[in-house]
């Protein structure tokens, strides 16, 4: 992917298999969001392609959503105004299937299709923890909750591959470990996900594979134990000093 004469991804390339969680990590700048966003068809890869189930992509990220790759972005991204059961809601709506008559007179298959859409909006609150903020304003949610929020407006569009650009960003200890269970719940429905982090001590106690990128080159890839042991990783990682990096990865080993 190049923008005028930047490379910010070159030769980048990984498989994804059903129910696999894979972390993403590597220094600011290195492409990890510019990565999600030639996988969701936000930008148009000057070079390669990206394919679900055999089935190249189309630049669109609508039609995207539509075939399966939900995500969630850096920055809260919720409609503020609107209750927690509406943003969902939103999400929903890719896959409400309507006849454009019906909607107009509010007739039985319209109101069949509301129906089932606040049903499974109703289950992912549950889901994710949130169903007593429900009807609450989404801007009036703790802040880890309306990350919490935007994963189920994620899930309301039935994804196999869900993306999380920084889930974590910004939450305490308690919210993080939440949300590591969370993904391992989201895990187990069978959904893919790739996880975007710069808390590696998350990436490795949850992921069965990571992969860091630096400026733009996929750098190593394998288990959390292979790539916390890769010497390149230590050198390269954050361009921070190697003492520094080597304490920041190492801490994930602590956890039980
Ligand atoms: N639309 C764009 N136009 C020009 N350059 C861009 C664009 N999007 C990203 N870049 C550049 O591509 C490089 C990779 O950026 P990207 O945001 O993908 O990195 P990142 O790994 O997600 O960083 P961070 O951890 O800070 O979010 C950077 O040099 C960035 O300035």
């Amino acid at each position: 992917m190049r923008f005028g004469g930047l490379t910010a991804l070159n030769d980048v390339s990984f498989d994804l298999t059903e129910g696999e969680v894979i972390g993403l990590i590597g220094p600011n700048g290195a492409g990890k969001t510019t990565l999600f966003n030639c996988l969701t068809g936000l930008y148009s890869p000057t070079a390669g392609e990206v394919a679900l189930r055999g089935e190249r992509l189309p630049e669109d990220p609508a039609k995207v959503t539509e075939l399966g790759v939900a995500r969630t972005f850096q920055n809260i991204r919720l409609f503020p105004s609107m209750t927690a059961q509406e943003n969902v809601l939103v999400g929903r709506h890719c896959r409400m299937k309507q006849n454009p008559f019906s909607s107009l007179l509010h007739g039985p298959g319209f109101r069949r299709s509301e129906a089932e859409a606040a049903g499974r909006a109703a289950e992912l609150l549950e889901f994710v923890g949130l169903t007593k903020f429900s009807d609450e304003l989404a801007r009036n949610l703790p802040y880890g909750d309306q990350r919490r929020l935007e994963i189920a407006r994620a899930l309301a569009t039935d994804p196999s591959v869900l993306l999380l650009d920084e889930p974590t960003a910004g939450m305490n200890a308690q919210e993080t470990e939440a949300t590591r269970q969370l993904i391992l719940a989201i895990r187990e429905l069978g959904i893919s996900v790739v996880v975007i982090e710069h808390d590696t001590k998350f990436i490795f106690t949850l992921c069965d594979r990571v992969l860091v990128l630096v400026q733009g080159e996929l750098l190593v890839e394998g288990t959390p134990d292979e790539v916390r042991g890769d010497p390149r990783v230590v050198e390269a990682y954050l361009g921070a000093p190697p003492e520094e990096v080597e304490a920041q990865i190492h801490a994930g080993e602590q956890t039980p």
